[in-house]
């Protein structure tokens, strides 16, 4: 195959000669004309082409072409550190080379293309794109045409755009209406758009492999559809913590390359229902307190975090709960272990052999070996009582802007395995400093009143076994504007239709049981403690206190690969002219 594919010739370009090489895995340039020290190579994996064009193309801001006959124009990824964050953000990069003869240009763009086709066969072809006009800033549409839909025609990628009208429009598409001819569904909006393409994708891979996703001792099957992300929301934590930055063009390369990581996700289930899935955050106390208290400010826009944030706080609240968890094998890692799950983490990929242990390719999403895997409830359940400032259960390190090394710094994306961090109740001050230290890279589990462990599975109740009549009336709502016949419960909308019916409830519950979200500040004057909290599961709010959270390996895969660490960049020169840092030579 290499040797088939191996292609060498002097190339021009603009004045320059150079030496360049295509072999079956990457596309080299040399200068010619200097000496051997001065010489550098660029050398780009073919996997990382984005695409070949005849003539001498530019792509971004326009499209423009000078249809000459015997130059070619290769795209293809190009890295530059971000400065705000760990990951690398990815840009379009262009060369325009020239060649001495036709043939030889033909010759050239054909065995790149041959290339492309054999070296990186996950590529998508055709893709499905659900826009939320509304998520975040409310730039979406626009981010997605003027930034986006460029790159997807470059590389040959045909998409059906869908602007949702209404909350759940996506997840109620993937659900029920015909995917065939599609390789992947690309969401651009925020956490809870994902979380619509994620709860779409599941339910439909369940639905047709006949099992039933109510029962958390059922082994899901993984999705078959890939899952794009282009932020566009306010907390975007799924692709902050996948791609290591918030940048749409970063995303969109690696959706065109075919990129895939895996993603683990949290089944939560009430008695015999599902309740929903989450990949970032299930919690209890402060952030589902937040929750509820940002959704009476979504006009602040992504600042409604930080007010309620603030707000909450100062009403300084604990609650009570048992707290049982099902450990995961400590000799595997440890969420204390001060590592972090980067680009071909080694703990990802055992697991990978560990979670579907019959498949010879251990990777591959369609094999009919997954319900083998199950050796989840092996091992003994550990019980604890107490009051907890917040309870919370991640699949992943949930890194944001906010927190950029996140909720827990070492968790995994695909290790099977979710962290449980149980912060107790304890002094106002300290619970700042636990909260001021996920901004930084101070250890937030070393405090006295913070656990963490790494858990297959957690069961929350309340000590008084005191069941919700508070969320009846949820779910009674739900039946009656829902009006479907889903088998998981629909949870309180955040927007569209159902919001004002939603917030409503919401208060009403507060008002009435737990005196707790709306009249925070008559809590603080007051100094009332509510009974109970809510669940806040990847910005939704659940309608039940007492669930039971299962986390199932691998369950979806993202076009992503992880955070790059940017220390594995070599030889980055500055390129002064453009005032960006440029990756001559990458691994
Ligand atoms: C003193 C500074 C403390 C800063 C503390 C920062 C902790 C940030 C941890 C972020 C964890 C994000 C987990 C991801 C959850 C997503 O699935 C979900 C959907 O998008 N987002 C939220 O629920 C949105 C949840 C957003 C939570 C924001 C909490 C902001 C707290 C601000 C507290 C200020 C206290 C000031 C006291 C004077
Ligand atoms: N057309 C629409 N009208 C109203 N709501 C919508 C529409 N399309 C999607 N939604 C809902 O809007 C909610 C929020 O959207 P999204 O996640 O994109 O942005 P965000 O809330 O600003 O960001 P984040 O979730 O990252 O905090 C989603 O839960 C989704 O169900
Ligand atoms: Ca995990």
């Amino acid at each position: 195959m290499e040797t088939d594919l191996r292609l060498e010739s002097s190339l021009w370009i603009g004045n320059k000669r150079y030496r360049a090489v295509l072999t079956g895995w990457h596309l080299k340039w040399t200068e010619a004309d200097k000496k051997n020290g001065d010489k550098k190579t660029v050398s780009v994996p073919v996997a990382e082409v984005v695409g070949v064009e005849n003539g001498r193309v530019e792509i971004l801001p326009q499209k423009s072409v000078e249809d000459t006959d015997k130059d070619f124009t290769v795209f293809y990824i190009k890295r530059s550190r971000s400065r705000s964050t760990y990951g690398l953000l990815w840009n379009l990069g262009r060369t325009q080379f020239s060649c001495p003869s036709r043939v030889l240009r033909d010759q050239w763009t054909n065995h790149l293309r041959t290339a492309l086709k054999t070296h990186s066969p996950l590529r998508p072809h055709r893709l499905l794109v659900f826009i939320n006009p509304f998520g975040g800033k409310k730039k979406g549409r626009e981010i997605y045409h003027s930034l986006v839909a460029p790159l997807f025609e470059l590389a040959g990628i045909s998409s059906h755009v869908i602007v949702t009208e209404r909350a759940n429009q996506a997840r109620d598409h993937l659900l029920k209406k015909d995917l065939t001819g599609f390789d992947g569904v690309v969401c651009v909006g925020g956490d809870g758009m994902f979380s619509e393409v994620l709860h779409g994708l599941i339910g439909r891979t369940q639905q047709e492999a006949g099992l039933c996703e109510t029962d958390p001792a059922v082994t899901l099957q993984p999705c078959p559809l890939h899952i794009g992300i282009i932020p566009a929301g306010s907390t975007d934590c799924v692709c902050y913590a996948t791609v290591g930055v918030i940048d749409p063009v970063s995303s969109a390369l690696h959706i065109i390359i075919g990129d895939s990581q895996p993603l683990d996700v949290c089944s939560v289930h009430h008695a015999s229902t599902l309740v929903r899935y989450s990949v970032s955050l299930v919690g209890y106390g402060f952030y589902g307190d937040v929750l509820a208290e940002s959704e009476k400010h979504r006009w602040m826009g992504p600042l409604r975090y930080d007010y309620s944030g603030t707000v909450v706080y100062l009403s300084n609240r604990s609650y009570a709960g048992i707290v049982q968890y099902l450990p995961a094998d400590p000799l595997l890692s440890s969420p204390k272990d001060k590592t972090r799950c980067l680009s071909g983490c080694n703990v990802c990929s055992r697991s990978t052999e560990r979670l579907f242990p019959h498949t010879s390719d251990s990777g591959s999403l369609y094999s009919s070996h997954f319900s083998q895997y199950s050796n989840d409830s092996e091992g003994e359940w550990v019980s604890v009582e107490g009051r907890f400032r917040c309870v919370s259960i991640t699949c992943m390190s949930s890194s944001c802007a906010r927190s950029p090394l996140g909720l827990s710094p070492s968790a995994h994306l695909a290790d099977g395995t979710g962290d449980l961090i149980l912060v107790w109740d304890t002094h106002p001050l300290s619970f700042l400093k636990f909260l001021y230290r996920h901004t930084s890279t101070q250890d937030q589990f070393d405090l006295p009143f913070v656990e963490v462990h790494r858990v297959k599975a957690v069961r929350f109740s309340l000590p008084d076994g005191r069941e919700e009549e508070v969320h009846e009336g949820i779910g009674e709502l739900n039946r009656a504007i829902g009006g479907e016949e889903r088998e998981y419960v629909d949870t309180v909308s955040r927007n569209g239709s159902q919001q004002q019916l939603a917030q409503s409830v919401v208060e009403r519950e507060t008002m009435n049981e737990h005196k707790t979200v709306a009249p925070i500040l008559c809590g603080l004057c007051c100094k009332k403690t509510p009974a109970v909290s809510v669940w806040n599961c990847d910005g939704e709010i659940l309608p039940f206190t007492e669930i039971f959270c299962r986390i199932h390996g691998q369950l979806v895969r993202l076009y992503a690969r992880g955070i790059e660490d940017g220390a594995a960049m070599q030889n980055c020169s500055q390129e002064s002219d453009k005032n960006k840092s440029r990756c001559i030579t990458y691994k």
